[in-house]
């Protein structure tokens, strides 16, 4: 099966290249072969290879950036995505796009339902719903086959994310205060590419699947609990105080609830939610001992 994946150095691009099978013939366009500020070339790319299987792993993911930026943001996560599924459209192929939590304003402490009201509180939530709204608007217009993934709180090995910012403040600091009124499932890029793989192949096979899920880690927790998870299996005594996210002013608002309801994924696809306490015990060991090489 031939593979196109948008976004090479990203987390979940990343999880992709080691965790492919052997029977997929995949390509990765970095940001050098395919800008997705630029939806007719990311369009172009599809058009010229004609996978069967287009990954759209490349976002604007700078939640507090976007703010500034929100002409930037809206290209590359709503323009870019909706040119690459009317190009999927176009030749029927297969179109897995991710999303997140942040569509959401995080009220109630529910899991949301994947057909839960969607009120994002900042700019890259908004760019994310509108990007979500154009894909499903392209697929609606004669597309093919396709699945909108809703993730949470993604981490691994490389890049930015919360556990590789935790052990980097940590290095220095005996204490940190930590937001305890957010709540979600934290989420390794590792699980998320698996299940876009298996989803991949899923609806190759059975179209009739199509539609916007949900995947994220499972125990829920606050972003404090998972800081005191990080410390505890890094080893490191780092003593985290609970705060509201009054005390931790950014430019973007973040919801209290981002957690998702992931059932209809495990009804349609078999993969259940992946537990985040295990990728940590795999995950930090390897960041430590990448710290102690010189
Ligand atoms: N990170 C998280 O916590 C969450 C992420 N998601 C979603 O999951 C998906 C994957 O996220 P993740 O792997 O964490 O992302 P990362 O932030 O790790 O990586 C983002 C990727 O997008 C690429 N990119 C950004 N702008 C452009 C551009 N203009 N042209 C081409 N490439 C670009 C980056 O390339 P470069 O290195 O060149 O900048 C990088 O490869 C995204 O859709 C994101 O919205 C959903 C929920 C949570
Ligand atoms: C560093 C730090 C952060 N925080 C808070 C800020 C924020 O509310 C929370 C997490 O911080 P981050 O900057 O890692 O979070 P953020 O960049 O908002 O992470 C989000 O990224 C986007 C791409 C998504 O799609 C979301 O699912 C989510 O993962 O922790 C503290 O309370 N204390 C601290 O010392
Ligand atoms: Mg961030």
């Amino acid at each position: 099966m031939k593979v196109l994946v948008f976004g090479r150095t990203g987390q979940v691009a990343r999880a992709l290249a080691t965790r492919a099978p052997a029977d997929w013939d995949m390509t990765t366009l970095g940001r050098d072969q395919a800008d997705l500020t630029d939806p007719a070339a990311c369009a172009a790319a599809i058009a010229a290879q004609r996978p069967d299987v287009v990954i759209n792993a490349a976002a604007y993911t700078g939640v507090d950036a976007a703010e500034s930026d929100a002409a930037t943001a809206l290209r590359v996560n709503a323009d870019s995505p909706g040119a690459m599924a009317r190009a999927c459209a176009d030749i029927g192929a297969v179109f897995l796009h991710i999303s997140t939590d942040y569509v959401f304003d995080g009220a109630g402490d529910a899991p949301h339902r994947t057909d839960a009201p969607t009120g994002p509180l900042g700019v890259y939530g908004r760019s994310k719903l509108a990007g979500e709204d154009a894909v499903r608007a392209a697929m609606k217009a004669g597309g093919g086959p396709h699945a909108i993934l809703r993730t949470a709180w993604v981490f691994s090995d490389t890049g930015a994310n919360f556990v590789r910012t935790m052990l980097r403040l940590g290095r220095t600091r005996d204490s940190l205060r930590v937001v305890a009124d957010q709540w979600g499932g934290p989420t390794p890029a590792s699980a998320i590419a698996d299940a876009l793989i298996a989803m991949a192949d899923a609806l190759h096979d059975r179209p009739e699947l199509s539609g916007t899920y949900h995947f994220s880690g499972a125990p829920h927790v606050t972003w404090a609990t998972f800081a005191r998870a990080i410390f505890d299996v890094a080893g490191m005594a780092v003593q985290v105080h609970d705060i509201p996210s009054a005390e931790y002013p950014t430019p973007a608002r973040r919801p209290a609830n981002s957690r998702l309801d992931c059932t209809p994924t495990k009804a349609a696809f078999g993969i259940a939610e992946p537990d985040w306490r295990a990728a940590l015990n795999d995950i930090i060991p390897a960041l430590l001992a990448q710290e102690a090489t010189p």
